[in-house]
Protein backbone atom coordinates (compact mmCIF):
# COMPACT_ATOMS: atom_id res chain seq x y z
CA UNK A 1 0.00 0.00 0.00
CA UNK A 2 1.41 3.35 -1.27
CA UNK A 3 0.28 6.02 1.23
CA UNK A 4 -0.18 9.99 0.95
CA UNK A 5 -0.68 12.61 3.81
CA UNK A 6 -2.56 15.85 2.92
CA UNK A 7 -0.71 17.61 5.96
CA UNK A 8 -2.14 20.62 8.07
CA UNK A 9 -5.38 21.88 6.56
CA UNK A 10 -8.77 22.80 7.37
CA UNK A 11 -10.95 19.99 6.03
CA UNK A 12 -14.53 20.25 5.63
CA UNK A 13 -16.58 17.33 6.50
CA UNK A 14 -19.33 15.79 5.50
CA UNK A 15 -21.91 17.74 7.07
CA UNK A 16 -19.94 20.89 5.99
CA UNK A 17 -18.19 21.89 9.39
CA UNK A 18 -14.59 23.04 9.04
CA UNK A 19 -11.50 20.94 11.26
CA UNK A 20 -7.98 21.19 11.37
CA UNK A 21 -6.45 17.95 10.23
CA UNK A 22 -4.50 15.88 8.18
CA UNK A 23 -5.91 13.53 5.70
CA UNK A 24 -4.48 9.75 4.89
CA UNK A 25 -5.57 8.37 1.52
CA UNK A 26 -4.33 4.73 0.02
CA UNK A 27 -3.09 5.58 -3.41
CA UNK A 28 -3.31 2.01 -4.57
CA UNK A 29 -7.18 2.12 -3.62
CA UNK A 30 -7.99 5.31 -4.31
CA UNK A 31 -9.33 5.69 -0.98
CA UNK A 32 -9.42 8.09 2.20
CA UNK A 33 -8.41 6.10 5.42
CA UNK A 34 -8.74 9.00 7.58
CA UNK A 35 -8.96 12.35 8.63
CA UNK A 36 -7.53 13.10 11.55
CA UNK A 37 -4.63 14.90 13.56
CA UNK A 38 -1.16 13.97 13.28
CA UNK A 39 -1.25 11.21 10.45
CA UNK A 40 2.07 12.41 8.83
CA UNK A 41 4.19 9.46 11.04
CA UNK A 42 2.00 6.59 8.61
CA UNK A 43 2.23 8.30 5.26
CA UNK A 44 4.82 7.60 2.83
CA UNK A 45 4.85 10.64 0.82
CA UNK A 46 3.24 13.87 2.00
CA UNK A 47 1.20 17.08 0.74
CA UNK A 48 1.43 20.45 2.20
CA UNK A 49 -2.31 21.84 2.83
CA UNK A 50 -1.49 24.61 5.37
CA UNK A 51 -3.30 27.51 4.57
CA UNK A 52 -5.57 25.55 3.05
CA UNK A 53 -8.72 24.25 2.87
CA UNK A 54 -9.36 21.01 1.69
CA UNK A 55 -12.80 19.99 0.43
CA UNK A 56 -14.27 17.12 -1.73
CA UNK A 57 -13.28 17.43 -5.42
CA UNK A 58 -15.81 19.45 -7.29
CA UNK A 59 -18.60 17.42 -9.15
CA UNK A 60 -19.29 19.31 -12.80
CA UNK A 61 -22.78 16.98 -13.24
CA UNK A 62 -23.63 17.96 -16.64
CA UNK A 63 -20.75 19.19 -19.62
CA UNK A 64 -20.32 18.99 -22.88
CA UNK A 65 -16.36 18.91 -22.26
CA UNK A 66 -14.98 19.16 -26.36
CA UNK A 67 -17.04 22.01 -26.26
CA UNK A 68 -13.79 24.42 -24.98
CA UNK A 69 -13.06 24.57 -28.45
CA UNK A 70 -16.42 26.55 -29.60
CA UNK A 71 -15.61 29.13 -26.28
CA UNK A 72 -16.72 32.65 -27.88
CA UNK A 73 -17.35 31.42 -31.51
CA UNK A 74 -21.06 32.35 -30.93
CA UNK A 75 -22.32 33.80 -28.50
CA UNK A 76 -25.45 36.31 -27.08
CA UNK A 77 -28.29 34.12 -28.53
CA UNK A 78 -30.89 31.80 -26.97
CA UNK A 79 -31.00 28.01 -26.94
CA UNK A 80 -32.63 27.04 -30.59
CA UNK A 81 -31.13 29.83 -32.37
CA UNK A 82 -27.25 29.07 -31.09
CA UNK A 83 -27.86 25.49 -31.39
CA UNK A 84 -29.64 25.62 -34.98
CA UNK A 85 -27.41 28.52 -36.35
CA UNK A 86 -24.14 28.18 -34.74
CA UNK A 87 -22.98 24.99 -32.90
CA UNK A 88 -24.66 22.22 -34.98
CA UNK A 89 -23.37 23.41 -38.25
CA UNK A 90 -19.56 23.53 -36.37
CA UNK A 91 -20.09 20.00 -34.86
CA UNK A 92 -20.94 18.48 -37.80
CA UNK A 93 -17.48 18.72 -39.04
CA UNK A 94 -15.97 17.27 -35.85
CA UNK A 95 -13.31 14.65 -35.63
CA UNK A 96 -12.10 12.36 -33.19
CA UNK A 97 -9.33 14.60 -33.47
CA UNK A 98 -11.03 17.60 -32.79
CA UNK A 99 -12.79 16.23 -29.76
CA UNK A 100 -9.23 14.68 -28.26
CA UNK A 101 -7.87 18.77 -28.18
CA UNK A 102 -11.21 19.89 -26.92
CA UNK A 103 -11.76 16.71 -24.10
CA UNK A 104 -7.54 17.80 -23.59
CA UNK A 105 -7.99 21.61 -22.99
CA UNK A 106 -11.69 20.92 -20.79
CA UNK A 107 -9.48 18.33 -18.31
CA UNK A 108 -6.56 20.88 -18.00
CA UNK A 109 -9.44 23.61 -17.19
CA UNK A 110 -11.31 21.37 -15.15
CA UNK A 111 -8.21 19.91 -13.15
CA UNK A 112 -6.93 23.64 -12.53
CA UNK A 113 -10.47 24.06 -10.90
CA UNK A 114 -10.87 21.33 -8.45
CA UNK A 115 -12.68 19.61 -10.42
CA UNK A 116 -12.22 15.64 -10.09
CA UNK A 117 -15.60 14.27 -11.95
CA UNK A 118 -18.16 15.10 -14.39
CA UNK A 119 -20.93 13.63 -16.63
CA UNK A 120 -20.62 14.79 -20.66
CA UNK A 121 -22.75 13.81 -23.44
CA UNK A 122 -21.12 14.26 -26.79
CA UNK A 123 -19.44 12.89 -29.69
CA UNK A 124 -16.55 10.37 -30.18
CA UNK A 125 -17.17 9.06 -26.64
CA UNK A 126 -14.47 6.63 -27.08
CA UNK A 127 -11.81 9.58 -28.00
CA UNK A 128 -13.14 11.26 -24.90
CA UNK A 129 -12.88 8.13 -22.53
CA UNK A 130 -9.07 7.96 -23.43
CA UNK A 131 -8.27 11.56 -22.98
CA UNK A 132 -10.04 11.40 -19.73
CA UNK A 133 -8.23 7.67 -18.60
CA UNK A 134 -4.77 9.37 -19.44
CA UNK A 135 -5.99 12.80 -17.86
CA UNK A 136 -6.52 10.88 -14.41
CA UNK A 137 -10.11 12.34 -13.34
CA UNK A 138 -13.90 10.49 -13.05
CA UNK A 139 -16.31 10.88 -15.45
CA UNK A 140 -19.73 9.53 -16.22
CA UNK A 141 -19.64 9.79 -20.50
CA UNK A 142 -22.46 8.81 -22.95
CA UNK A 143 -23.15 9.26 -26.95
CA UNK A 144 -26.09 12.46 -26.95
CA UNK A 145 -28.12 10.97 -29.47
CA UNK A 146 -30.70 13.09 -31.40
CA UNK A 147 -33.21 11.69 -34.18
CA UNK A 148 -35.19 14.41 -35.75
CA UNK A 149 -34.13 15.61 -38.93
CA UNK A 150 -32.93 12.02 -39.31
CA UNK A 151 -34.67 9.41 -41.29
CA UNK A 152 -35.49 6.14 -39.16
CA UNK A 153 -32.55 4.26 -40.28
CA UNK A 154 -30.12 7.18 -39.06
CA UNK A 155 -32.04 7.72 -35.97
CA UNK A 156 -32.02 4.11 -34.92
CA UNK A 157 -28.31 3.72 -36.12
CA UNK A 158 -27.42 6.57 -33.57
CA UNK A 159 -29.18 5.16 -30.55
CA UNK A 160 -27.62 1.78 -31.61
CA UNK A 161 -24.27 3.79 -30.88
CA UNK A 162 -25.80 5.24 -27.83
CA UNK A 163 -25.62 2.22 -26.37
CA UNK A 164 -22.65 0.22 -27.76
CA UNK A 165 -20.52 3.39 -27.06
CA UNK A 166 -22.28 2.98 -23.19
CA UNK A 167 -20.94 -0.41 -23.01
CA UNK A 168 -17.60 0.16 -24.64
CA UNK A 169 -16.18 2.89 -22.26
CA UNK A 170 -18.04 1.59 -18.88
CA UNK A 171 -14.72 0.61 -16.59
CA UNK A 172 -12.03 2.27 -18.65
CA UNK A 173 -9.25 4.04 -17.00
CA UNK A 174 -8.96 1.53 -13.99
CA UNK A 175 -12.21 2.01 -13.44
CA UNK A 176 -13.03 5.45 -13.33
CA UNK A 177 -15.04 6.07 -16.31
CA UNK A 178 -18.91 4.88 -15.97
CA UNK A 179 -21.30 5.56 -18.93
CA UNK A 180 -24.92 6.21 -19.45
CA UNK A 181 -27.61 6.43 -22.17
CA UNK A 182 -28.11 10.07 -23.28
CA UNK A 183 -30.88 10.96 -25.56
CA UNK A 184 -30.17 14.55 -26.22
CA UNK A 185 -33.86 15.82 -25.07
CA UNK A 186 -37.24 15.15 -25.02
CA UNK A 187 -38.42 17.35 -27.96
CA UNK A 188 -34.72 16.20 -30.10
CA UNK A 189 -35.64 12.33 -29.88
CA UNK A 190 -38.95 11.24 -31.09
CA UNK A 191 -41.16 9.17 -28.68
CA UNK A 192 -40.79 5.62 -30.68
CA UNK A 193 -37.04 5.74 -30.06
CA UNK A 194 -37.22 6.13 -26.54
CA UNK A 195 -39.92 3.61 -26.31
CA UNK A 196 -37.35 0.76 -28.15
CA UNK A 197 -34.16 2.12 -27.26
CA UNK A 198 -35.04 3.09 -23.18
CA UNK A 199 -35.65 -0.58 -22.37
CA UNK A 200 -32.05 -1.56 -23.95
CA UNK A 201 -30.27 0.46 -21.90
CA UNK A 202 -31.72 -0.72 -18.86
CA UNK A 203 -30.87 -4.40 -19.94
CA UNK A 204 -27.74 -3.11 -20.26
CA UNK A 205 -27.67 -1.36 -16.73
CA UNK A 206 -26.90 1.95 -17.36
CA UNK A 207 -28.71 5.11 -16.22
CA UNK A 208 -30.45 7.58 -18.52
CA UNK A 209 -29.05 11.10 -18.81
CA UNK A 210 -31.19 14.15 -20.73
CA UNK A 211 -31.83 17.63 -21.20
CA UNK A 212 -35.10 18.11 -19.66
CA UNK A 213 -37.14 21.86 -19.61
CA UNK A 214 -34.49 24.03 -20.52
CA UNK A 215 -36.56 26.20 -22.04
CA UNK A 216 -40.30 26.97 -22.78
CA UNK A 217 -39.73 26.09 -26.25
CA UNK A 218 -39.01 22.34 -24.80
CA UNK A 219 -42.15 22.40 -22.50
CA UNK A 220 -44.97 24.04 -25.15
CA UNK A 221 -44.69 21.09 -27.73
CA UNK A 222 -44.66 18.27 -25.53
CA UNK A 223 -47.62 19.29 -23.59
CA UNK A 224 -49.37 20.45 -27.21
CA UNK A 225 -48.87 16.98 -28.93
CA UNK A 226 -49.02 14.39 -25.31
CA UNK A 227 -51.32 16.53 -23.48
CA UNK A 228 -49.01 16.27 -20.67
CA UNK A 229 -45.41 17.81 -18.95
CA UNK A 230 -42.20 17.02 -20.24
CA UNK A 231 -41.68 14.94 -16.75
CA UNK A 232 -44.22 13.17 -16.79
CA UNK A 233 -44.11 12.45 -20.47
CA UNK A 234 -40.56 11.00 -20.05
CA UNK A 235 -42.41 8.79 -16.76
CA UNK A 236 -44.04 7.38 -19.51
CA UNK A 237 -41.10 6.16 -21.16
CA UNK A 238 -39.34 4.74 -18.39
CA UNK A 239 -37.24 7.94 -17.71
CA UNK A 240 -37.86 9.03 -14.39
CA UNK A 241 -36.01 6.19 -12.70
CA UNK A 242 -33.32 6.46 -9.37
CA UNK A 243 -30.15 6.13 -11.17
CA UNK A 244 -31.21 8.87 -13.89
CA UNK A 245 -30.20 12.36 -13.79
CA UNK A 246 -31.80 15.62 -16.03
CA UNK A 247 -29.71 18.63 -17.12
CA UNK A 248 -31.18 22.02 -16.22
CA UNK A 249 -34.94 20.95 -15.24
CA UNK A 250 -35.27 24.62 -15.71
CA UNK A 251 -39.47 25.18 -16.37
CA UNK A 252 -40.87 22.78 -13.77
CA UNK A 253 -44.54 22.69 -12.11
CA UNK A 254 -44.89 21.57 -9.06
CA UNK A 255 -46.15 18.00 -10.23
CA UNK A 256 -42.88 17.34 -12.14
CA UNK A 257 -41.11 18.75 -9.06
CA UNK A 258 -42.83 16.18 -7.14
CA UNK A 259 -42.38 13.57 -9.39
CA UNK A 260 -39.21 13.90 -9.31
CA UNK A 261 -38.43 13.49 -5.57
CA UNK A 262 -40.95 10.28 -5.26
CA UNK A 263 -38.68 8.94 -8.32
CA UNK A 264 -35.44 9.18 -6.82
CA UNK A 265 -33.95 11.11 -9.84
CA UNK A 266 -31.56 13.98 -10.05
CA UNK A 267 -31.22 17.20 -11.48
CA UNK A 268 -28.38 19.30 -12.10
CA UNK A 269 -28.85 22.73 -12.31
CA UNK A 270 -26.55 24.59 -14.81
CA UNK A 271 -26.92 28.43 -13.76
CA UNK A 272 -24.60 30.35 -15.50
CA UNK A 273 -25.62 28.03 -18.89
CA UNK A 274 -29.30 29.20 -17.99
CA UNK A 275 -28.32 32.62 -17.72
CA UNK A 276 -26.34 33.24 -20.89
CA UNK A 277 -29.12 31.45 -22.87
CA UNK A 278 -31.97 33.41 -21.17
CA UNK A 279 -33.48 30.00 -20.48
CA UNK A 280 -34.90 31.14 -17.24
CA UNK A 281 -34.02 30.45 -13.44
CA UNK A 282 -34.48 27.02 -12.40
CA UNK A 283 -36.85 26.74 -9.00
CA UNK A 284 -33.59 24.97 -6.79
CA UNK A 285 -34.73 25.96 -3.53
CA UNK A 286 -38.38 24.31 -4.05
CA UNK A 287 -36.48 21.22 -5.34
CA UNK A 288 -34.60 20.85 -2.94
CA UNK A 289 -37.04 21.74 -0.28
CA UNK A 290 -38.91 18.89 -2.37
CA UNK A 291 -36.40 16.53 -1.67
CA UNK A 292 -34.93 16.42 -5.05
CA UNK A 293 -31.38 15.36 -5.42
CA UNK A 294 -30.30 18.54 -7.08
CA UNK A 295 -26.28 18.68 -8.27
CA UNK A 296 -24.47 21.96 -10.06
CA UNK A 297 -22.94 21.57 -13.82
CA UNK A 298 -20.83 24.04 -16.25
CA UNK A 299 -22.62 22.80 -19.16
CA UNK A 300 -20.35 23.38 -21.90
CA UNK A 301 -18.15 25.63 -22.52
CA UNK A 302 -19.46 27.65 -25.42
CA UNK A 303 -22.57 28.65 -23.21
CA UNK A 304 -21.01 29.65 -19.87
CA UNK A 305 -18.35 30.52 -20.70
CA UNK A 306 -15.96 28.20 -18.45
CA UNK A 307 -15.63 25.32 -16.55
CA UNK A 308 -15.59 26.69 -13.26
CA UNK A 309 -17.55 24.56 -10.54
CA UNK A 310 -16.27 27.61 -8.46
CA UNK A 311 -18.35 30.64 -10.19
CA UNK A 312 -20.94 27.92 -10.67
CA UNK A 313 -21.79 27.49 -7.17
CA UNK A 314 -21.69 31.60 -6.91
CA UNK A 315 -23.92 31.52 -9.84
CA UNK A 316 -26.26 29.01 -8.38
CA UNK A 317 -26.59 31.03 -5.18
CA UNK A 318 -27.51 34.57 -6.74
CA UNK A 319 -29.91 32.84 -8.81
CA UNK A 320 -31.48 30.79 -6.32
CA UNK A 321 -32.25 33.75 -4.44
CA UNK A 322 -33.92 35.86 -7.34
CA UNK A 323 -35.44 32.54 -8.28
CA UNK A 324 -37.17 32.28 -4.82
CA UNK A 325 -37.54 35.91 -4.44
CA UNK A 326 -35.66 35.33 -1.00
CA UNK A 327 -31.94 36.48 0.06
CA UNK A 328 -32.09 33.19 2.56
CA UNK A 329 -32.83 30.61 -0.34
CA UNK A 330 -29.61 28.40 -1.40
CA UNK A 331 -27.79 29.08 0.93
CA UNK A 332 -23.76 28.76 1.22
CA UNK A 333 -24.29 25.52 2.72
CA UNK A 334 -26.84 24.23 -0.18
CA UNK A 335 -24.65 25.15 -3.00
CA UNK A 336 -21.26 23.53 -1.47
CA UNK A 337 -23.66 20.28 -0.87
CA UNK A 338 -24.51 21.07 -4.07
CA UNK A 339 -21.19 20.89 -5.87
CA UNK A 340 -20.16 17.98 -4.02
CA UNK A 341 -22.33 15.46 -2.62
CA UNK A 342 -25.37 16.60 -4.61
CA UNK A 343 -23.85 16.24 -7.82
CA UNK A 344 -22.39 12.75 -6.90
CA UNK A 345 -25.13 11.60 -6.30
CA UNK A 346 -27.22 12.61 -9.32
CA UNK A 347 -24.88 11.04 -11.40
CA UNK A 348 -24.42 8.25 -9.43
CA UNK A 349 -20.45 7.90 -7.50
CA UNK A 350 -19.47 7.62 -4.36
CA UNK A 351 -17.73 10.96 -4.62
CA UNK A 352 -18.60 14.06 -2.86
CA UNK A 353 -17.65 13.06 0.63
CA UNK A 354 -14.15 13.37 2.47
CA UNK A 355 -14.39 11.14 4.92
CA UNK A 356 -13.06 7.61 5.92
CA UNK A 357 -13.78 4.98 3.51
CA UNK A 358 -14.65 7.21 -0.01
CA UNK A 359 -13.33 7.80 -2.89
CA UNK A 360 -9.95 10.09 -2.36
CA UNK A 361 -11.12 12.93 -5.16
CA UNK A 362 -10.09 15.91 -3.26
CA UNK A 363 -9.65 20.11 -4.06
CA UNK A 364 -7.15 21.80 -1.77
CA UNK A 365 -7.64 25.48 -1.91
CA UNK A 366 -5.12 28.35 -1.09
CA UNK A 367 -6.71 30.30 1.42
CA UNK A 368 -3.76 32.85 1.87
CA UNK A 369 -5.48 35.01 -1.20
CA UNK A 370 -6.73 39.04 -0.08
CA UNK A 371 -10.35 37.78 -1.37
CA UNK A 372 -10.50 35.14 1.10
CA UNK A 373 -9.55 37.30 3.92
CA UNK A 374 -10.09 37.08 6.64
CA UNK A 375 -11.38 33.62 7.36
CA UNK A 376 -14.38 34.30 9.05
CA UNK A 377 -15.92 31.28 7.24
CA UNK A 378 -14.75 28.89 4.81
CA UNK A 379 -17.91 27.89 3.88
CA UNK A 380 -19.05 31.21 2.78
CA UNK A 381 -15.80 31.57 0.68
CA UNK A 382 -16.49 28.04 -0.90
CA UNK A 383 -19.66 29.20 -2.01
CA UNK A 384 -19.40 33.08 -2.86
CA UNK A 385 -15.79 34.22 -2.51
CA UNK A 386 -13.50 31.46 -4.33
CA UNK A 387 -12.09 30.83 -7.86
CA UNK A 388 -10.78 27.99 -9.92
CA UNK A 389 -7.29 30.39 -9.45
CA UNK A 390 -7.00 29.39 -5.88
CA UNK A 391 -6.65 26.11 -6.26
CA UNK A 392 -3.28 24.29 -5.09
CA UNK A 393 -3.71 20.72 -5.47
CA UNK A 394 -5.98 18.56 -7.07
CA UNK A 395 -6.30 15.03 -6.55
CA UNK A 396 -8.62 11.93 -7.98
CA UNK A 397 -8.48 7.78 -7.00
CA UNK A 398 -5.53 9.28 -4.85
CA UNK A 399 -3.70 10.62 -8.10
CA UNK A 400 -2.48 13.65 -7.58
CA UNK A 401 -3.26 15.37 -11.11
CA UNK A 402 -2.39 19.26 -9.97
CA UNK A 403 0.52 20.03 -7.20
CA UNK A 404 0.63 23.82 -6.76
CA UNK A 405 -1.16 24.33 -9.52
CA UNK A 406 1.30 22.55 -12.15
CA UNK A 407 -0.57 19.77 -13.49
CA UNK A 408 1.36 16.50 -13.93
CA UNK A 409 -1.07 14.18 -16.20
CA UNK A 410 -1.04 17.00 -18.97
CA UNK A 411 1.58 19.05 -20.80
CA UNK A 412 -0.20 22.48 -20.25
CA UNK A 413 1.55 23.98 -23.44
CA UNK A 414 0.84 21.34 -25.53
CA UNK A 415 -2.60 21.20 -24.71
CA UNK A 416 -3.39 24.57 -25.59
CA UNK A 417 -1.30 24.70 -28.75
CA UNK A 418 -3.77 21.73 -30.06
CA UNK A 419 -6.70 23.20 -29.03
CA UNK A 420 -5.91 26.43 -31.04
CA UNK A 421 -4.69 24.12 -34.07
CA UNK A 422 -7.57 22.18 -34.32
CA UNK A 423 -9.91 24.67 -33.68
CA UNK A 424 -8.42 26.59 -36.83
CA UNK A 425 -9.06 23.40 -38.51
CA UNK A 426 -12.54 22.67 -37.20
CA UNK A 427 -13.47 26.24 -38.02
CA UNK A 428 -12.03 26.20 -41.62
CA UNK A 429 -13.94 23.01 -42.11
CA UNK A 430 -17.14 24.48 -40.95
CA UNK A 431 -16.63 27.25 -43.43
CA UNK A 432 -15.70 30.29 -40.97
C1 LIG B 1 -25.79 15.33 -29.05
S1 LIG B 1 -24.39 15.62 -28.06
C2 LIG B 1 -24.86 16.99 -27.02
C3 LIG B 1 -25.38 18.17 -27.79
O1 LIG B 1 -25.89 19.09 -26.88
C4 LIG B 1 -25.60 20.37 -27.36
N1 LIG B 1 -25.76 21.33 -26.28
C5 LIG B 1 -24.83 22.09 -25.69
N2 LIG B 1 -25.40 22.85 -24.73
C6 LIG B 1 -26.71 22.54 -24.74
C7 LIG B 1 -27.80 22.99 -24.01
O2 LIG B 1 -27.70 23.90 -23.07
N3 LIG B 1 -29.02 22.47 -24.27
C8 LIG B 1 -29.17 21.55 -25.24
N4 LIG B 1 -28.15 21.10 -25.99
C9 LIG B 1 -26.94 21.59 -25.74
C10 LIG B 1 -24.21 20.23 -27.90
O3 LIG B 1 -23.88 21.30 -28.72
C11 LIG B 1 -24.33 18.90 -28.61
O4 LIG B 1 -24.81 19.06 -29.91
ZN1 LIG C 1 -26.04 20.47 -22.02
Amino acid sequence: MTTLAITDGQVLSPELTVERADVLIDQDRGEVLEVGTDLTADADETLDASDSLVTPGFVNGHCHVAMTLLRGNADDKPLDAWLQEDIWPVEAELTAETVRAGTELGALEMIKGGVTAFADMYFFVPTIADAVADAGLRARLGHGFISVAKDDEEAREDAREGLAVAEEVDGMGDGRISSAFMPHSLTTVDGEYLEEFVPKARDIGVPIHYHANETTDEVTPIVEEHGVRPLAYAAEKGMLEPEDFIAHGVHLDESEIGLLAEAGTGVIHCPASNMKLASGMAPVERMREAGVTVGIGTDGAASNNDLSMLDEARDAAMIGKLAADDASAVPAEAVVEMMTQGSADAIGLESGRLEEGAPADLAVIDLEKPHLTPRNDLVSHLAYAAAAADVRHTICDGQVLMRDRDVLTLDESAVRERAVEETEKLLARAGE
